[in-house]
């Protein structure tokens, strides 16, 4: 082992820059950062714009999953954040936390402390409103939450008709007293740009923060069941042993966190033999209920006198972005948008409806050659569940990734009712003045089946992977409440993983409002006076 540090925090994405930053405000405590990735400080990370040009690059993990068997063998693609602020630095922005169902429902299965109100003094903390003073918001924190300056008629027009048609209120916080209803979404944006966790958490550098960009973490050194350390490639190729004197956090997100416990030998025991990695602990959750948002996108074409973001990328829009942070470079795609549901019986919405005044299809990996605007639903509730697994002993090779998307009947009927409910929103005033001809699906695609038969030939998902290595007990979960691997000492995860189920919303908030709480508990054990670990017995027993 070449250099000690006292925690070592592996990611620097939404919750590990926020659980890095945290821990090294006690100046006395040695923090090591570790990234896979490089720098975030490029133009497509900036302008908020432009983030889907992350795709598929050097920025990008460029996760695929297996073919998916509800959904005609489709193989996703599943962009994860490889980068100085993991997807924070690639995500659409939008500041949601959920709904306070979502925490009630975790607090009442089983994960004591993680109630609405156990963590919303955490997403006050983490947050920096700068519109919005109530006591469901911060001001004071380190993340910059705005608005954009310059939202398009569009999707104004969008919002009213959704009101109209839908008979929901106009809502002005999704994070305050109602999540219900449609409007602006708030943005993690600074005066035109993206404001990232790494923009929020580790701009003062701290000389006890010690972070390490292009090094990829292998697994995690256990010994006598205890974290010791973490083994890494550097840039060059070089494998070296990092020791961490208390703790190591894990913050790699919902895929990488599994499959580096697994590559550790704590996961499936079977799974973990089949491919030739030693089982130290048997812990059959590591890598399942993986959860994620399907997503359908409805396309319009625009009436002519709107032309939405189609003219963007011409140099006077962006001269606007460059000299004054303004106009549609600004734009984070999906400006507006709300929570709704698609029967008034529910508990809480289920669909989360989003607009765009752009033609946005398949990850926008698509062009329409004339103004276009999107209005796409997520399905914030859904149940099916897959799985992250390693497929070899190699720490390099990416796992496998299997959402098991829409594997239920009741969950293709909401998914089906929810374009019937977007459909209803473009028809109703004003948006009829603003859409034009329907482009996805077509006016052809009207009945139930058909309905049913597009969503499995095109439905994509919110990137958003959550839940698989979740709180829980040892027999279903992976960490307890306090966020400690089950079965290892030392070893804590502080990201999308740990969700028991996926809240009703945008994950960026969340995981950040997570890793807030894992340096908090991490803290107060610290804190704690030391606790025996030895068992009373017998001398003759012995
Ligand atoms: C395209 C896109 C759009 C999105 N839009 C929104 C949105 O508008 N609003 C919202 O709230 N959420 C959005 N999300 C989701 C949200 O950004 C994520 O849920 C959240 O950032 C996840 O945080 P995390 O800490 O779990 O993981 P990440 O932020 O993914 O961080 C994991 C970090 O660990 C690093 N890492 C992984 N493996 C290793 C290893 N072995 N060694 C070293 N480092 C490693 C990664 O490179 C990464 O930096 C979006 C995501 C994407 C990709």
């Amino acid at each position: 082992m070449s250099k000690r540090y006292d925690y070592i925090v592996v990611g620097a994405g939404s919750g590990g820059c926020a659980v890095a930053a945290r821990l090294s405000e006690d100046r006395s405590m040695r923090v090591l950062l570790i990234e896979a990735g490089g720098s975030n400080r490029k133009l497509e990370v900036k302008a908020p714009l432009a983030f889907a040009k992350q795709f598929h690059t050097k920025l990008d993990w460029d996760y695929w999953t297996e073919p998916e068997s509800s959904l005609n063998g489709r193989r996703i693609f599943s962009p994860r954040g490889k980068m100085l602020g993991g997807c924070s630095s690639m995500n659409a922005m939008i500041y949601i936390r959920g709904n306070r169902l979502d925490y009630d429902t975790w607090a009442a299965n089983g994960a004591e402390g993680w109630s609405y109100d156990d963590v919303l003094p955490y997403f006050t903390r983490a947050e920096r409103n700068e519109h919005i003073h109530d006591e469901y918001h911060g001001s004071a924190g380190p993340l910059n939450v705005t608005r954009i300056r310059d939202i398009d008629p569009v999707s104004s027009a969008l919002v009213d008709a959704a009101a109209n048609a839908l008979h929901v209120p106009v809502n002005d916080d999704f994070n305050g007293s109602s999540q219900d209803g449609v409007g602006q979404f708030q943005v993690t944006q600074r005066r035109g740009i993206r404001f990232s966790a790494r923009e929020a958490y580790l701009r003062s550098r701290r000389r006890n923060l010690t972070i390490r960009t292009n090094t990829l973490v292998r697994k995690i050194v256990l010994d006598d069941g205890r974290a010791t350390g973490v083994e890494v490639t550097d840039r060059k190729g070089n494998v070296e042993r990092i020791s961490a004197a208390r703790e190591v956090i894990l913050a790699a997100g919902a895929f990488n966190t599994p499959a580096l416990l697994q590559h550790s030998g704590i996961g499936p025991a079977d799974h973990l033999r089949s491919v030739g990695v030693a089982p130290i602990v048997d812990l059959p959750a590591v890598g399942e209920h993986l959860m994620e948002h399907p997503l359908v996108y409805l396309t319009y074409e625009l009436r002519e006198g709107q032309i939405g973001l189609f003219d963007a990328e011409d140099a006077r829009h962006l001269k606007n972005w460059l000299l004054r942070r303004r106009g549609k470079l600004a734009s984070n795609v999906a400006e507006a948008g709300g929570h709704v549901r698609t029967d008034s019986s529910l508990a809480a919405p289920n669909f989360q409806v989003l607009f765009a005044p752009a033609f946005f299809y398949n990850h926008g990996a698509m062009a329409w050659d004339v103004p276009a605007a999107t209005i796409a639903m997520s399905y914030i509730a859904p149940h099916s569940r897959g799985r992250v697994r390693i497929r070899s002993s190699d720490p390099t090779r990416k796992p496998t990734v299997t959402y098991n998307m829409l594997a239920t009947d009741s969950e293709m009927e909401e998914m089906v009712e929810a374009v019937e409910l977007a459909r209803r929103v473009a028809a109703a005033s004003p948006a009829h003045k603003v859409l034009g001809a329907e482009i996805t699906p077509g006016v052809e695609v009207q009945s139930r089946a058909d309905i049913a038969a597009w969503i499995r030939s095109s439905v994509e998902h919110t990137y958003h992977p959550s839940c698989s290595a979740r709180i829980g007990s040892p027999a279903d979960g992976v960490v307890d409440p306090q966020l400690r691997v089950h079965g290892v000492a030392n070893l804590r995860i502080a990201d999308a993983s740990v969700m028991p189920t996926i809240i009703r919303g945008n994950t960026n908030a969340t995981a950040i409002m997570i890793g807030e709480r894992c340096a908090d508990f991490v803290r107060a054990d610290r804190a704690a006076p030391p606790t025996t670990v030895g068992r009373v017995s017998e001398v003759g027993a012995r």
